[in-house]
């Protein structure tokens, strides 16, 4: 039997870091959703662990031990064996949570394919912070250090464009240097939104807290969300702790994609539906 789960892009819309735990973690409040762009985990049942990794962003990950699939799979359950095959759409390292996605995703495939409950988000978390947040695949209002998952008011249906300037960004290290670290959160009743740009003047007054220290140093992120812009995004920033940026489209006006790509053929560019 072979099962095969998608890993959606994790995207955050807003990102407000309010505070920091004794043990180094970072308070967050942060508006997140999902687009149907992303990776695939396929499992079939095989008598030991093994996983393969393939697909255009392949080249980025080596089949490690420490690959979040098999640190997924080990979470589940420690001795079982299953063969896994991880197909690598999304940049490595890039803010769009690629390896919380997929170990969301292996979660769900091997459960099924053992029979098994899925994670509590409590445990889910040990594997990294955007997991819970990648097991719901919903949008969500994500607080806590990530563990805290709230419902939020509907969402005008919406087109995005992913750009990823072709640098890896280390989330730590982000984190590490952003100097103010309490910050005020989003509003505690977040509003209705009419529609699309209503939604669009409501992220303009949000924040991405990482940011200002992830373009200072990714100078070329700042490139990126100015090409989103003019490429007729009615909202662009930057997700997670970079260095890819999303633009935000009607699904009637989609982006000037083609002009993006001809000036920026080093960059990588993907374009979906908000889930
Ligand atoms: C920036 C976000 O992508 C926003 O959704 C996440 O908070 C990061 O999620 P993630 O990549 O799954 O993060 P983890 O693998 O758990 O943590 C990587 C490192 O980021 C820092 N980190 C992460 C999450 C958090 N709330 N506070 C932190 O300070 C810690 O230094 C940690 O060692
Ligand atoms: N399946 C996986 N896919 C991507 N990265 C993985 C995977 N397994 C382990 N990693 C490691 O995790 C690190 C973070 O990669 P990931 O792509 O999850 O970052 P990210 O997109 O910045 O995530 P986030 O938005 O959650 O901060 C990488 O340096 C990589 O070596």
């Amino acid at each position: 039997m072979a099962i095969e789960v998608f890993a959606p892009a994790k995207i955050n819309l807003t990102l407000h870091v309010t505070g920091q735990r004794d043990d180094g973690y970072h308070l967050l409040d942060s508006l997140v959703v999902f687009a149907d762009v992303g990776d695939t985990v396929r499992v079939t049942s095989a008598d030991r662990l093994s996983l393969d990794i393939d697909g255009p962003e392949a080249g980025g990950l080596d089949a490690e031990p420490d690959n979040l699939v098999l640190r997924a799979a080990r979470l589940l359950a420690p001795d079982r064996g299953a063969a896994i095959t991880l197909t690598k759409r999304l940049p490595v390292a890039s803010g769009i949570g690629g390896g919380s996605a997929d170990a969301a995703a292996g979660l769900r495939a091997l459960a099924q394919l053992w029979d098994m409950s899925l994670p509590e988000p409590e445990q889910a978390l040990s594997l990294g912070a955007d997991v819970p947040v990648c097991l719901s695949a919903m949008p969500r209002r994500m607080s806590g250090i990530g563990e805290r998952l709230n419902p939020v008011p509907p969402l005008p249906a919406m087109d995005i464009l992913l750009v990823n300037p072709r640098v890896a960004v280390s989330t730590p290290t982000i984190f590490r240097t952003l100097a103010e670290k309490n910050n005020p959160p989003m509003e505690r009743d977040l509003p209705r939104w009419r529609d699309l740009p209503d939604f669009a003047g409501w992220l303009a007054n949000q924040r991405n807290d990482l940011a200002l220290p992830a373009i200072a140093q990714q100078p070329v992120i700042t490139e990126v969300i100015d090409a989103l812009s003019e490429a007729g995004a009615l909202f662009a920033g930057m997700s997670g702790s970079g260095a890819t940026c999303f633009g935000l489209f009607s699904p009637d006006h989609p982006p000037a994609e083609p002009v993006l790509r001809r000036r920026h053929p080093d960059w990588w560019c993907a374009r979906g539906r908000v889930l």
